[in-house]
């Protein structure tokens, strides 16, 4: 039997997976994703270049994940899956590195279930059903918000009285995964700009951009929840916390009703009254889903300008996620305005999705991500790890 690992990347609208053969540089073997999870799914598999789709019923992350474990069997012939491992988006502030998810460990992050309502309950069901699926595997907790536990103080703090700091009201950050395999790329492809100040871009359902210096992140849109920033497919992204308080005490919204509309009704469905998917507010002819594409693109531009002060300028703009590797009509717009930094894209290769698109003097780049190896990568350490102690 060969050794083998999943990986289980639950996001909020999407279930993403990688079967790889172990090595410390994982042997993809297949990748996957269910889409449109809670409508219409799609469970999609991707095998040496050839795809196949089928449609399945489950309305949950955790059913999605039994229908995937079933649809992988076929695959796994003669392979063990030693090891899984898991995206876990919040792993507050002690959690700055992969770490073996044993039961002390989950209960401890159960308890930030609440900061990450969209994710990480589903990411800890994910858990609980390989280990059922695979008693057997080592199971691993990879964070969003392990790259950026660097950050320096004034970036990861409110100011709130003192104490909150000292009880994790912080500014954590996220999609750290993604944003670490970027730095990755951009450090094995472009030696001299890793030592450089590059602004990342991740913009999926879920969106934010990271400030990297010297391939550390030093600032990031997102801060206590997956709420902050950007606005997303259904999350509001910046508000006023005087909004919030407005609608609890003056409009007498329950929280709990609050906390559905910041998270679910917003963004760029809530402004476009029409859907949170990019694609469909890009086909859109009504004037609403041209206002959401506006804000989105303006506060996208107002976040690099943001950052780039953070870094004391810019070398490189990078794109990622759903919306930053195929939306060439808002990247264009996004860099937009933005000459004075040196970023402009040329049209015909942004069109192409090619990987630089730049026309200026700072480097514009569309860099697919990959959460997944990252994932893959930690848990053959921990194999490795689990071996080396075994021996
Ligand atoms: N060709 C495309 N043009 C515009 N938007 C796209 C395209 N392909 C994907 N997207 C958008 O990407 C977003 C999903 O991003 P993704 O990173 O896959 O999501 P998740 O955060 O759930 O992993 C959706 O808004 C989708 O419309
Ligand atoms: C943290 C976050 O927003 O994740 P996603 O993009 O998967 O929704
Ligand atoms: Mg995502």
């Amino acid at each position: 039997m060969t050794a083998a690992i999943l990986t289980l990347n639950t996001g909020s609208s999407s279930l993403k997976f990688g079967l790889y053969r172990d090595a410390p540089d994982p042997v993809m073997l297949l990748t996957g994703q269910v889409d449109s999870l809670g409508s219409a799914a799609q469970l999609v598999l991707e095998r040496d270049g050839e795809k196949t789709s089928q449609a399945i019923s489950a309305l949950t992350h955790a059913a999605a994940l039994n229908e995937v474990i079933a649809a992988l069997r076929p695959h796994m012939t003669g392979l063990a899956i030693s090891g899984i491992g898991h995206r876990i988006v919040h792993g507050g502030p002690k959690f700055a590195e992969p770490v073996v998810l044993g039961a002390d460990v989950l209960s401890a992050l159960a308890e930030f279930s609440p900061l990450a309502p969209l994710h990480q309950p589903h990411n800890l069901a994910g858990v609980e059903a390989a280990k059922v699926a695979f008693p057997q595997a080592v199971q691993v907790g990879c964070f969003d918000t392990a790259f950026h536990r660097g950050h320096p103080w004034v970036n990861d703090t409110f100011a709130l009285p003192r104490r909150f700091y000292e009880e994790g009201i912080r500014r954590y950050g996220f999609h750290g995964l993604s944003y670490d395999y970027i730095s990755g790329v951009i450090a094995q492809d472009y030696p001299e700009l890793h030592k450089g100040r590059l602004v990342i871009a991740h913009l999926g359902n879920g969106a934010s951009m990271c400030a990297v210096r010297a391939g550390k992140s030093v600032g990031s849109t997102m801060g206590f929840s997956a709420l902050d920033g950007l606005p997303m497919g259904t999350r509001c992204g910046q508000i006023d916390p005087g909004v919030v308080l407005y609608l609890i005490e003056q409009r007498g919204i329950a929280p709990h009703d609050v906390m559905k509309m910041l998270y679910q009704q917003s963004g760029l469905l809530g402004l476009s009254d029409q859907s949170s998917d990019m694609r469909t507010l890009l086909g859109s002819d009504r004037a609403e889903a041209a206002q959401a594409i506006d804000y989105y693109v303006f506060r996208a531009r107002r976040e690099i300008g943001a950052l780039t002060a953070v870094l004391g300028g810019i070398d490189a703009l990078v794109f990622c996620g759903g919306i930053g590797e195929n939306a060439a009509p808002i990247r264009q717009r996004i860099v937009e305005g933005l000459e004075y930094l040196g970023v402009a894209i040329d049209p015909a290769r942004n069109r192409q999705n090619a990987r630089e698109i730049h026309s200026g003097d700072t480097r514009v780049m569309v860099i697919p991500t990959d959460e997944e190896r990252i994932i893959a990568r930690a848990v053959s350490a921990a194999l490795h790890e689990q071996r080396k102690r075994a021996s």
